[in-house]
């Protein structure tokens, strides 16, 4: 999975149980839906959310989102039904909540085949695995579960998130290493828009694709910080010219606004605008 060409900017929950949500959803300029069975959806409504959720899913009408289902861990007596009805559904992805190791996925598979599965790092064990369910053939991506994360960790909350920071970044590189898509945890004061914005812009710095949010008024804001910014994408292009420039008199490195800008720099450019193109066409589809 690659922000060049398919972007990851936003992904948002929307409870299962929830039929207005769910309609919603069809209008809404979110990168891909997570249609969620697990946390969002109380023990009495499980069995009803997964079968209105066919329904709607069935229905259509979500366009180029991509379409993944966070099931129930298949150690609870929701899981095993779950991930069957995912099979059924025809979604992109299923995520898998809590997953401790390589062999969550395999036992995932069993039910669910050659469907690509996405996980849930939220656990001090996952954390320690990141590396082999990253490296899992069918695992496509991984998302931070950032609340599930802190409280088995027993961190206290801070708004700069330094004690999560550690397991963060591990598993950024634990997705880089493989060429997956790693998504950042949700923000849960869903409507503090400033909080919201510093944290996708700390997840950008590290290096994720994009960001899980609870709410339809987090659109906005994660998907422009996880845009290319003017600024970036008119860099770029002065970059690839200073390059080619230099290329054509025999030179392998350029200089733009002061900084060297070598081949590494023109792939990261071209990175740049291919993300750019691939969020524009997200409109025209
Ligand atoms: C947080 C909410 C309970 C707030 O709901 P509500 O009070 O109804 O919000 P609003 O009245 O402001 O809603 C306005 C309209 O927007 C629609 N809406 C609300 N939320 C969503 C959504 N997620 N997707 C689509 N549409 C949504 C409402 O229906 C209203 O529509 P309209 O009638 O037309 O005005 C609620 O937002 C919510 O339930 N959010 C999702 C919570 C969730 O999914 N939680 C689980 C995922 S996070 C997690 O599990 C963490 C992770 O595992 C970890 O460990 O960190
Ligand atoms: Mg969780």
């Amino acid at each position: 999975m690659d922000s060049t060409t398919r972007p990851l900017r936003s992904l948002l929950y929307i409870p299962a149980s929830k039929a207005r949500a769910l309609e919603k959803a069809r209008q809404l300029a979110a990168d891909a839906i997570i249609f969620d069975l697990e946390d969002a959806v109380a023990p009495d409504e499980k069995a009803a959310a997964r079968a209105l959720l066919g329904q709607e899913i069935n229905a259509g009408g979500y366009g180029a989102r991509m379409r993944i289902v966070r099931i129930n861990a298949l150690s609870t007596e929701w899981g095993a039904d779950d991930a069957a009805a995912v099979l059924e559904m025809g979604v992109d992805a299923v995520l898998l909540p809590k997953v401790g190791g390589a062999g969550d996925l395999d036992a995932l598979a069993q039910i669910t085949g050659v469907l690509p599965i996405w996980a849930m790092m939220e656990t001090p064990r996952g954390m320690l695995a990141a590396a082999e369910i990253a490296a899992h053939p069918l695992c496509q991506g991984m998302v931070m579960g950032t609340n599930d994360l802190a409280k088995e960790m027993g961190t206290r909350f801070r708004a700069d998130r330094l004690p999560l920071i550690p397991a963060l970044g591990l598993c950024v590189l634990a997705a880089k290493a493989e060429d997956i898509a790693i998504i950042d945890g949700v923000y849960n004061a869903f409507r503090d828009a400033e909080g919201l914005a510093r944290e996708c812009e700390q997840g950008c710095d590290m290096g994720f694709d994009g960001k899980t949010l609870i709410h339809p008024a987090q659109l906005d804001v994660a998907n422009a910080v996880f845009s290319p910014s003017p600024e970036g994408i008119d860099l770029a292009h002065r970059q690839i010219a200073a390059y080619e420039d230099a290329l054509a008199e025999g030179q392998a490195v350029a200089v733009v606004d002061g900084q060297i800008v070598e081949n590494l720099h023109v792939a990261i450019a071209r990175k740049t605008l291919a993300k750019m193109n691939a969020i524009d066409s997200l409109g025209t589809e």
